[in-house]
């Protein structure tokens, strides 16, 4: 066990070697060391840097008109520890595609040939060696950056290893990205003023680089931020390449202090390599190929300008506005169509020193077989993962104002409404009727309004989604986290609530019944998040999942026994099953019991008395034969039921639904082949990886030819 002092030590070497000039391009720094050690229970590590090639690389896919598109064709190219190699091309020019297919990340319709090789093997892309940070921040917003941080090395590092040395792998991180200045600020969300744009994309980054992958992917890590943030975030990415890690990014629209920081750069055009090699050479490849950079102009923008083919679209129109400029221009892009200039370029790239001298380096780097890391995600215990994610999770919705607290406000100002609308209800012949629609609103509505509470499962859903992509947890864990975190919160909002409610209403008197009350109306609401939890996983839309949520739950109420009687309900469907699926059902059955059974009602004559068990009976239509506990129970079985459903839902979206995705887009393929000969044989094509193998780690990063 090493105490803080010394891991402050490593944390202190570990910066060191992120500095320009300090590489540690073969192996690992102690600290990091330390991580893969504990998994891989092996003293000697070595050499683990990350050495990605990929050889003609072509990605097809599949369109749902049943045509295919090929969205990379042929490339080739490389990427080494210690470098930071920028991806860049316009809009659709397939800079995305080839990040996903290394990274082993494509859509299930599409369809990769070639040879993609990591450390001179066709290898698993395991979440220690790789790491990928995508295009949106997806964070809690209510938690500050180290708790972020810190929150997802509890995730992740090992139980075994010391808080001390936990914390220290932390605080080295946010000294890395810079992030020191704003360390306690919260992340920000729609009423927590937050950290900039900036500062959120390192957190992002700060989050994949913690468990210290060798190989690290990052989807347009500048968009969005201006070019000051820009120019940081890069210098940033630069400074972890030169820790000895590969960096790969693509990259939008550089500046030109952006673009000094590249070291490498893949120049992407309609799937095609326009340019491969040294980004500083790149300015003299284009003016070798009769396209210089003109006195002036950023070198990036001119490459790209160069190979936009949507520029044709604006050279006619500025042409018709701008006729004399243009023919006394002797830039050469205007003697030209842009379509051209791209065929040029690419021809030229395929016959130039540089496209011979990547393909050379790519024979050199795969005939050298490296160690392959494998931490295999997350390596704290399941405990550890539950535990942590249910406090995670806590905190989060006790600082956001939305999620509980304003709920229990609406809950109490509604449960005061009823509560003075039905005030005292008593025993008079009225309040039969009365204490049924009471009832009735109290279990259809008020539970209704936890509907509420559907963004922020949103919100919680896109957290989970990226932290699963990357490995970070189980989804059992999360589910339990969801599940106990929100428990206080909810005891607390249905028992203030039914409180309010129960006492002013005076509903039958006995702690028995009040007891029974609240325990329903907690079974009820925790029923409807649950329901809204399942929608969530699958309607990641927050209007289309309260619409659906909305939807499913006036069906329930329409069958729950008030608004048409058990026994007048239609048998087929409506009785049998939904009535019995409906939770409305099980807590209007039990709440009537509750209520009436043991009273006596007056009748519209002073000398006749009314038993609450004949009116359950013959007004309710109520069993009074099964006990009310039963129908509680029914409602408590239904939260774990839904809360299973919400487990499955998210394990189809993982793992079937890719698999059903990728299997149609096959099929479509081979009957277009059948039909037509496309200049694409399909049998060349593998299967693009599922999401179950990349969690899994079941996934290569090449899949096999066919
Ligand atoms: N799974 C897919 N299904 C259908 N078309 C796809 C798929 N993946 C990529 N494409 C198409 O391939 C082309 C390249 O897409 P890609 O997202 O890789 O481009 P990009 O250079 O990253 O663009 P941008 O900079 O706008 O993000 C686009 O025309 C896109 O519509």
């Amino acid at each position: 066990m090493r105490d803080s002092a010394a891991a402050a030590k490593e944390v202190m070497m570990e910066i060191e070697a992120s500095k320009p000039g300090g590489m540690v391009v073969a192996g690992l720094s102690p600290l990091s060391e330390t991580i893969w050690k504990e998994k891989r229970s092996t003293e000697f590590v070595g050499d683990v840097s990350a050495r990605l090639t990929w050889k003609d690389l072509t990605v097809m896919v599949s369109l749902s008109n049943g045509d295919t598109q090929k969205v990379l064709e042929g490339l080739t190219g490389y990427a080494e520890p210690g470098s930071f190699t920028a991806l860049m091309g316009p809009s659709g020019s397939g800079k995305s595609t080839l990040l996903d297919a290394l990274s082993s990340r494509l859509a299930s319709n599409a369809f990769l040939s070639g040879t993609i090789l990591l450390n001179g093997r066709k290898t698993k892309l395991s979440f220690g060696t790789a790491a990928y940070v995508t295009q949106d921040d997806n964070l809690i917003g209510t938690l500050t950056v180290r708790e972020t941080i810190s929150y997802s090395a509890q995730l992740r590092l090992p139980d075994k290893m010391p808080w001390s040395e936990k914390r220290a792998l932390v605080e080295s991180t946010i000294i890395e990205m810079g992030l020191q200045d704003c360390a306690d600020t919260v992340i920000g969300n729609w009423h927590l003023r937050g950290i900039s744009g900036g500062e959120k994309r390192r957190v992002s980054i700060a989050l994949e680089i913690l468990m210290r992958p060798r190989l690290l992917f990052l989807d347009e890590p500048t968009s969005g931020l201006d070019s000051a943030s820009a120019f940081f975030v890069t210098q940033t990415l630069r400074g972890l390449s030169r820790d000895g890690r590969t960096v790969i990014a693509s990259i939008h629209q550089p500046s030109s202090e952006v673009f000094e920081l590249f070291d490498r750069l893949y120049l992407l055009s309609g799937g095609k390599t326009v340019y491969f090699g040294q980004a500083s050479e790149a300015y003299e490849f284009f003016a070798q190929a009769g396209f210089p950079c003109p006195a002036l102009r950023n070198p990036s923008d001119h490459f790209l300008r160069c190979i936009n083919s949507d520029f044709d679209k604006v050279k006619a129109t500025l042409k018709g506005s701008m006729k004399l400029r243009f023919e006394s221009s002797d830039d050469p892009l205007e003697k030209i169509t842009t379509t051209e200039a791209i065929r040029t370029l690419v021809e030229f790239y395929r016959t130039s020193q540089y496209c011979y001298a990547a393909k050379q380096r790519v024979e050199e780097i795969s005939k050298v077989k490296g160690t392959v890391l494998d931490s295999g995600g997350s390596q704290a215990s399941f405990l550890m993962q539950a535990f942590t994610l249910t406090k995670r999770s806590f905190l989060n919705m006790s600082r956001d104002f939305g999620y509980y607290w304003l709920r229990l406000l609406i809950y109490i100002v509604v449960t005061v409404c009823i509560g003075t609308i039905y005030l005292n209800v008593g025993t008079s012949y009225n309040s039969i009727l009365a204490r049924g629609s009471c009832a009735s609103f109290v279990f259809g509505f008020v539970t209704f309004m936890s509907i509420g509470g559907f963004p922020s499962f949103v919100e919680d859903m896109k957290v989970f989604q990226r932290e699963r992509l990357n490995g970070h947890y189980a989804v059992t864990a999360f589910v339990i986290g969801n599940t106990l975190s929100a428990m206080p919160f909810l005891i607390l909002i249905t028992f203030l609530s039914g409180t309010i409610c129960y006492f002013m209403v005076r509903l039958h008197p006995g702690f028995e019944h009040y007891l029974f009350f609240v325990l329903c109306l907690y079974a009820s609401v925790t029923v409807v998040e649950s329901l809204m939890m399942a929608i969530a996983s699958i309607v990641p839309n927050f209007l289309m999942g309260i619409i659906i949520g909305a939807g499913i739950q006036g069906i329930f109420m329409l069958v729950s026994g008030y608004f048409r009687l058990p026994k007048d309900i239609p048998k087929p469907l409506w009785r049998y099953p939904m009535s019995y699926i409906s939770f409305h059902f099980w807590a209007l059955q039990g709440q009537y019991q509750n209520d009436l059974m043991g009273l006596v009602f007056d009748s519209e004559s002073p000398a006749v008395k009314i038993p609450g068990e004949y009116l359950l009976e013959n007004v309710f239509q109520i069993d009074v034969h099964r006990s009310k506990w039963i129908d509680l129970s029914v409602i408590f079985s239904m939260i774990v039921i839904y809360r299973i459903i919400f487990f499955i839902m998210i394990k189809i979206n993982e793992d079937v639904t890719p698999w059903v995705r990728g299997y149609i887009a096959r099929r479509r393929m081979q009957q277009k082949n059948g039909n037509q000969n496309t200049t694409d044989a399909p049998d060349r094509l593998g299967r693009s990886p599922s999401l179950r193998n990349y969690v899994a780690n079941h996934a290569t990063a090449q899949p096999s030819k066919r």
